[in-house]
Formats: C-alpha cells, structure tokens, sequence
C-alpha cells in the first residue's frame, strides 16, 4: 500500500489486522488517476468462519456491560475520529474519488455523529413496566446477537459508522464488509473503535465481492443482516436472509421527485437541485433525479441551473477548490455515459454537460436534461451519476401522481413558498426521508430509509435502536394461580 493512512492489511479480525494473500485479489483504483494504490484479497472461507466466528464469542460479554460503559467506549471512538478527521477524509477521497472539499464534511464526521449519537443513546435503553392490575408486564430490549453489516461504494465510512454504532449500541457484534470497490476506510474504523476500548471481535471488517457477503448472509450464526446497495443485491440478500428468519435493514436505491413549484424561491430551488444531483458526483442514493419543475418558471429555472452548473470546478480531489470529482470507477463512468446517450436518443433536450470531461480520471461533466418525459429511460431507472432528468409540469394533482408512479420510495422534496402545499405534497410524496425546501440532509438525529423497493428499516436516529434490538416481554403474576384442573 502506497498512502500512509492506508491501512496495513486485508481484513480486521478479533481486534487485530489479518492477511491471507490466497484469496482473490482486488485492487483499489483511484478514480482521479486510473492508478491502483491499494491491493486488498477478497476473504477466504477460513478467514469468513475467523470474523464470524470472533463475533460470535465477543458478543455475549458485550451485551452484558452497561450501556453506559459501551457508549463511552463508542464515544471515545467518534473523538478519535473528529482528531483525525483530515487524515480520514484524504483516505475517503482516494477511496472514492469523492473530493476532499466533500470528504471533511460528510463523511469521517458523519460517522462520528453516529458513534456519538448511539454512544450517547446506549445508557438509555430501556423497557417498559405495564400495570394489569395487581399484577405488571416489564420489557426489556435486547440484542439480536451477531449482526453483519454490507455496504456499498459511495459513503465507505458513513456506511460502516452508520450500521455498526447503532448494532455495538445495541449489544451486538458486527461483521462488516465493505463494497469491493472501496474497500479501504472501514478498516480504518474497525482500528479506531478497537484503539477506544471495544474489546476484540466486536467488530471486524471482511473483503470480498458477493459471494463473500452470501456466505456471511446465509450463516445460521448471524442474526440480523443490513445492506446499503442497490435494489436487485437487496432481492437478494432479503430473500437469503428471510430463509433463516434473519432481521433485515435494507437501504436501497432509488429515482426520487424534486417538486418545484411556481411560487418557490428559484435560487433555493436550484441549489436543492445541484445539492440533490450532482454533490458525491450524483452517486448519492437519495438523490432527487427527476426534478418537477412547474411550467411557468422552466426557462428561468433552467437558465439560472445552467449557469451554476457551468461553475463547477472539476479537478485534482485533494485540491480543496475542486468541488466536483470523478465516478468512482471506469465501469460506473460508463454505465453513466451509456444512460446520457439514451437520454439524447430519446429525444431530451441537452442543457449541459452530456459528455466525459477531457482529462484523466472517470470523470463526467454534470449534465442536465430538460423536456424528459415520464417514459424515457432516464427517468425511470437510476442512474448513479451527475445526471438530472427535467421533467415540465402544471396541476399539483398530476405531479403528486407522476412522482409516485415508479417502484422506488427512498427520497422525495418539494420547494415552495405556500407551506400548506408543502405539507399536504409531501404528506401525499411515497418516500421515507422527505425534504421541504431543502434537499439531502442526512442527520444522524433523523430516521433514514426507504419505501417500496427502496427499502425496509431505516438506519439512524432512535429507529435504528428498534431494527439493532428485540422486545423481550415478561408477565410477573403477583397472586395465585388459577388453573382449569
Ligand atoms: N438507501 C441507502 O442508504 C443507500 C446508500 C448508498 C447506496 N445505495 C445504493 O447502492 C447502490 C450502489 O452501490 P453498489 O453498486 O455497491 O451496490 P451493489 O448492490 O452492487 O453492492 C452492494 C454490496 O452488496 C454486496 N453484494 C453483492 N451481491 C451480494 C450478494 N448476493 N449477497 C451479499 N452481498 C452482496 C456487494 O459486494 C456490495 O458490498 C445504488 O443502488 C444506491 O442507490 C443505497
Ligand atoms: O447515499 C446514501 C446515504 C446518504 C445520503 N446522504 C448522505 N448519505
């Protein structure tokens, strides 16, 4: 490995980096150059039977200390992390490609609000006590046990953060794998957590491509799976996982409505737009691809997005200027490029963009589309890249429909000025996490997830505790017992 915050092997086992050169080899490419700067080796099945089965052990002592104690510890990790936020952040960016302008702020510190956030809920949870008369029921919440968390290749740090601080929280153990694609940072998690106190096996970090994931899904040890990736690996994985009646969280992909309204404030409007299309290179599952925009102020709207988007400074990531960076690999560029010929097939009006930039790295000019109509392919699927698709509209009634019509629910946002609209859109919008004159913010504070086959479960706030735990009820009878015989 070439970085200095590279860590120094495969995997994280039992509190400790493992190596086992025998398993096929992945090679991690930076996006800004072609270069490969890592080499990591998918995990064997004896390093798979290693993580599952440190979990395993580790988990039963963990449950047993006070939420208190393990939130300290979760706390302690979300300080390590603030420290060396920059070092993380670089390593993000050679990861991804992501910019390091994004990396500071999104991700190593969106992971350490999540260590922070459970750390600090781990103390409090609690049941119930129910009165039934003379005698009471008391609840108590419980861990699932070994949990195994899979993510996917745009959020490598959030991602690892976001499933394991909740499930350790919980009083669970996590095996973690990666995408293939960015296999780097969560190592680096696993290593802080552990230098903060979580004793060995609570938390380890296994490589590999699919089959690696299915073997840690199907594993009758494992109690509960999430996955962060796209809708067909999710029909996967949620059947697997359903055929040893396992906890499932499900974040998964998505096509989300952006609604703009006539009487919205257009500069806000179109900032949403650029935040909800084009921030991570439009690789961003919530994404608000299909923009609605009301007919009466569509030239205006384009005019202005046009401009800004015009302003985007492609470049070196690590070049805090640079505000825009490439597709995380060669094969996404050119899934990407492949959707914006059909766009231009199906007869979409060009805005910008609409082509690879001319430099090296995977990187695609952000590209707008005016005049889409609902049945072109560019509005249907998602794309995961820097393309928006502008949609016309003009009866609030036929929007609310035509957003809805598609099989996905993650996202959905309106801009307006008439609040009264805005609540009763959204109140009607088929989608988990919803924005009202904003796109995209992701608080650890509020529940993050999808609908329809965008997901089940949701990941952060207080509901991440319900989908990491079980409720264990216990009827305590204070009398005699009366029996039929
Ligand atoms: N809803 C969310 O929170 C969220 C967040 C980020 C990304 N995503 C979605 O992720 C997708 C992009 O990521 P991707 O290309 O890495 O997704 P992907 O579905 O190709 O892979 C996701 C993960 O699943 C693993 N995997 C693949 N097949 C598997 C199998 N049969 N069993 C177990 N694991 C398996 C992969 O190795 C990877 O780690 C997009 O659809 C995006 O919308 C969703
Ligand atoms: O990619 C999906 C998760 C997310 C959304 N915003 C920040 N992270």
């Amino acid at each position: 490995m070439t970085h200095p915050a590279q860590p120094t092997a495969s995997h994280f086992i039992n509190g400790a980096y493992v190596e086992d050169t025998s398993g096929t080899e992945i090679p991690v490419i930076y996006a800004a150059t072609g270069e490969r700067i890592a080499t990591v080796h998918a995990a064997t099945p004896d390093i798979v039977e290693q993580a599952l089965s440190s979990a395993k052990a580790a988990q039963k002592e963990w449950a047993k200390m006070t939420g208190t104690e393990r939130g300290r510890i979760l706390r302690r990790a979300a300080d390590i992390i603030r420290d060396r936020n920059h070092e993380l952040s670089v390593l993000e960016t050679y990861d991804t490609g992501k910019p390091l302008q994004e990396t500071l702020v999104a991700d190593a510190t969106s992971g350490a609000d999540a260590l922070e956030y459970f750390g600090g809920l781990a103390g409090s949870l609690t049941g119930e006590h129910i009165p039934m008369g003379e005698d009471w029921v008391y609840t108590v919440r419980e861990p699932l046990g070994l949990c195994v968390g899979i993510g996917a290749w745009n959020y490598p740090t959030q991602i690892a953060c976001w499933k394991g601080a909740p499930a350790l929280a919980c009083g669970n153990a996590m095996v973690f794998k990666p995408s293939e694609t960015t296999p780097l940072c969560a190592l680096k998690v696993a290593e802080i957590l552990h230098e903060a106190g979580l004793p060995a096996g609570l938390y380890n970090v296994i490589q590999g491509m699919g089959e690696v994931g299915g073997a840690l899904v199907t594993d009758p040890r494992v109690d509960k799976v999430s996955l962060t990736g796209s809708v067909p690996t999710g029909k996967k994985v949620y059947a697997a996982a359903a055929s040893g009646m396992k906890h499932v969280t499900m974040e998964l992909g998505g096509k989300s409505p952006l609604i703009i309204f006539d009487d919205a404030d257009i500069d806000n409007a179109v900032g949403g737009a650029i935040n909800g299309n084009f921030y991570s290179s439009g690789q961003v599952c919530s994404n608000g691809t299909r923009v609605f925009v009301h007919k009466n102020i569509k030239e205006e709207f384009l005019k202005s997005l046009a401009e800004r988007t015009n302003n985007a400074i492609l470049g070196n990531p690590l070049d805090e200027e640079t505000n825009f960076g490439p597709m995380v690999t060669e094969n996404q560029m050119n899934i990407v490029l492949g959707y914006i010929e059909k766009g231009k097939a199906e007869g979409a009006r060009l805005i910008c963009g609409g082509e690879r930039a001319d430099m090296d790295g995977y990187y695609i000019k952000p590209t707008v589309f005016a005049d889409v109509t609902d049945d072109m392919v560019i509005a249907q699927e998602e794309i995961f890249g820097p393309v928006m698709a502008v949609l016309d509209f003009e009866t609030e009634e036929e929007v609310i429909a035509r957003a809805n019509a598609t099989e996905f629910g993650l996202s959905a946002g309106v801009f307006t000025n008439d609040l009264s609209r805005a609540h009763r859109v959204i109140g009607q919008m088929e989608a988990g996490s919803c924005f009202i004159n904003s796109y995209n913010d992701a608080p650890v504070e509020a529940p993050f997830g999808g609908v329809k086959a965008s997901g089940v479960g949701r990941e952060n706030s207080k509901e991440a505790i319900n989908h990491f735990s079980q409720v264990k009820s216990v009827y305590v009878r204070m009398g005699d017992v009366e029996a039929a015989f």
